[in-house]
């Protein structure tokens, strides 16, 4: 039996002179929450719009749940539910007419329906407010029910695009506790993020997409120790942050950053010692990245 959900290898596309992704290769496993971590422009969109059957590769291949993206679309429509980085929900209807819309369209009967979109409506907190115009919903209440639209037949494997995009501190978490339970009921989960915290909390794989090239993938933990075990920072009088510096966490090395920067340092410098997180990783990726292509 296959054990990818996703299987991408070589994947190429370009619009005009552009090169969008290049020859990007990695594998899913079923069950996990894969993230694609990129800035704006970086592919990811149309990464997921390849996968998800809406946009053909130049190149290489892309299967899911074992069906070519290209010579198998229907099957693969069939494998996957995707979720937008824009609210798919018509704005003059409830949540609850949205859902039984979708239930309908789908080939629900009327009872199934019902009882689908009141299970759905719990299960995303949205049943206080499903008789109110959509409209009314604030942005983390339409993203909910947005995932919840797309939700209505059960798939294995779910695409979200920027699924936390905008949203406030509060919306952001109870969605990363809503994706969370849907990986406990097996799905996997594919999804794009500018965040770094996001891909850490959720995935159990990362890939960080730069110009349409995969430049680390792996663990958050993986990806945090090839910049070095910690960073150390120091910081004013006013607890604000005025240098951060990766370290390997060896004692030498602490020892010899220390011999450098404490004689520029004023005596109320504060120092403290974090785990690198994944801005850190980044940073540093993409600056190793751009001193190779400058010595290339
Ligand atoms: N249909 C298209 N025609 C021409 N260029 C396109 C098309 N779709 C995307 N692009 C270009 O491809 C590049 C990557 O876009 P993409 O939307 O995949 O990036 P992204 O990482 O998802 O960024 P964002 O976070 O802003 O959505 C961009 O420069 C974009 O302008």
């Amino acid at each position: 039996m296959n054990t990818y959900a996703i299987e991408v290898s070589k994947l190429r596309k370009s619009y005009g002179k552009q090169t969008v992704l290049d020859g990007i290769s990695f594998t899913v496993a079923k069950g996990t929450i894969f993230a694609l971590l990129g800035p704006n422009g970086a592919g990811k969109t149309t990464l997921i719009h390849i996968l998800s059957t809406l946009t053909d590769p130049d190149d290489g291949f892309a299967r899911v749940e074992g069906h070519d993206v290209v010579s198998a679309r229907n099957a693969v429509r069939q494998s996957i539910s995707l979720t937008g980085q824009f609210a798919a929900v018509d704005e003059v209807l409830t949540g609850h007419e949205n859902i039984m819309m979708m239930c309908r369209l789908s080939g629900l009967s009327p009872g199934e329906s019902r009882l689908r979109t009141a299970e759905l409506l719990r299960w995303f907190e949205l049943d206080a407010s499903a008789g109110k115009r959509v409209k009314t919903y604030s942005g983390g209440m339409r993203r909910r029910l947005d995932l919840a639209v797309s939700l209505v037949v059960h798939r294995p494997v779910l695409f979200l695009d920027e699924p936390t995009t905008g949203l406030d501190t509060v919306s952001r978490r109870s969605l990363w506790g809503i994706i969370l339970r849907l990986k406990q009921q097996g799905m996997t989960i594919f999804l794009t993020t500018q965040y770094l915290e996001e891909a850490d909390q959720l995935a159990d794989e990362i890939a960080v997409l730069d110009h349409g090239r995969i430049i680390a993938i792996g663990t958050a933990e993986t990806l945090k120790a090839r910049i070095g075990g910690e960073v150390i920072e120091l910081r004013n009088q006013r607890d604000e942050i005025v240098q951060s510096i990766p370290t390997s966490g060896s004692i030498h090395d602490f020892q010899q950053i220390l011999n450098e920067v404490a004689p520029m340092c004023p005596p109320d410098t504060r120092i403290t010692i974090r785990k690198p997180s994944l801005d850190d990783v980044f940073i540093t990726l993409t600056t190793k990245e751009q001193k190779e292509a400058a010595l290339a």
